[in-house]
């Protein structure tokens, strides 16, 4: 569904931090892109979303040529980002969250709010909370939950177990694997191959900006990041991958 071409971006006035990236996801399914802090993974995902310009290279969405979209055409053509740092609207209450969130014209997917409060239980009891009530797990939540109400065929999610009690972060693990069987594609920023491991059922491998490859399992995939840091670092053989 998702294909990348030879990507090449850079943040404005700076040299690129992608370089020459292709990855496909020829399937719907939860995918993780996992690397070291700075490999790239959330400058990619911005990028999917339409806010950055790549420099060079094609991104095809079901055949269409979105190379360079901007963030409105993205939401159009259902792709929805749950960033890092949640971003919600700190004086908005869990209601108005949903209020002011509509489902992509056209889409029959969309998930009335009920649904969502079924899928995140927390979230029922909080509705008249202001954002910043929230602690971070319905933090987390509630970006989820807006992402999903914009009815995304594709969703990217930037690390969205990150800090969060296990239990928590659980429960967001479960609802990611149920969405593929919802017609929703997930390709979620993970630090952790052993995290991407219980979340995805394919792990691209990213690490300075470069795709290492892919795979289904987090020792292939350590395996990978390892070998990088050693043919980068050849004086430290040792080396562990710094996840
Ligand atoms: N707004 C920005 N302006 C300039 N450079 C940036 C900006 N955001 C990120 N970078 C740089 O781009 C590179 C990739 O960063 P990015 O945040 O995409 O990595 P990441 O894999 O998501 O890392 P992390 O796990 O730490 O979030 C890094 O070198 C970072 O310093």
């Amino acid at each position: 569904m998702l294909h990348i071409r030879d990507l090449t971006v850079a943040y404005p006035h700076g040299a690129p931090v992608l370089h020459n990236l292709t990855l496909d996801l020829r399937h719907p399914g939860v995918h993780a892109l996992v690397g070291p802090n700075g490999a790239g993974k959330t400058t990619l995902l911005h990028t999917l979303a339409g806010h950055l310009h790549p420099r060079a290279g094609t991104i095809h969405l079901d055949g269409e040529d979105v190379t360079g979209w901007h963030p409105t055409t993205a939401a159009r053509a259902a792709v929805a980002l749950a960033p890092q740092g949640r971003r919600l609207w700190p004086s908005l209450t869990v209601a108005e969250h949903f209020a002011a969130t509509q489902p992509t014209a056209g889409r029959d997917e969309a998930w009335t709010v009920e649904e969502l409060l079924t899928m995140f239980p927390p979230l029922a009891a909080r509705m008249g909370h202001r954002a910043h009530q929230l602690s971070g797990g319905e933090q987390q939540m509630l970006t989820i939950a807006r992402a999903l109400r914009t009815a995304p065929r594709l969703l990217l999610a930037d690390e969205p177990t990150e800090g969060l009690a296990p239990t928590v972060a659980d429960q967001i693990t479960t609802v990611l694997q149920g969405l593929p069987a919802r017609g929703v594609t997930v390709l979620a920023a993970l630090p952790h191959a052993n995290v991407a491991a219980t979340i995805a059922d394919t792990i691209h491998v990213l690490a300075a900006g470069k795709l290492l490859g892919h795979t289904h399992t987090s020792t292939a995939a350590s395996h990978l990041l390892r070998r990088h840091l050693t043919l980068t670092d050849p004086g430290d053989e040792t080396a562990e991958p710094r996840q």
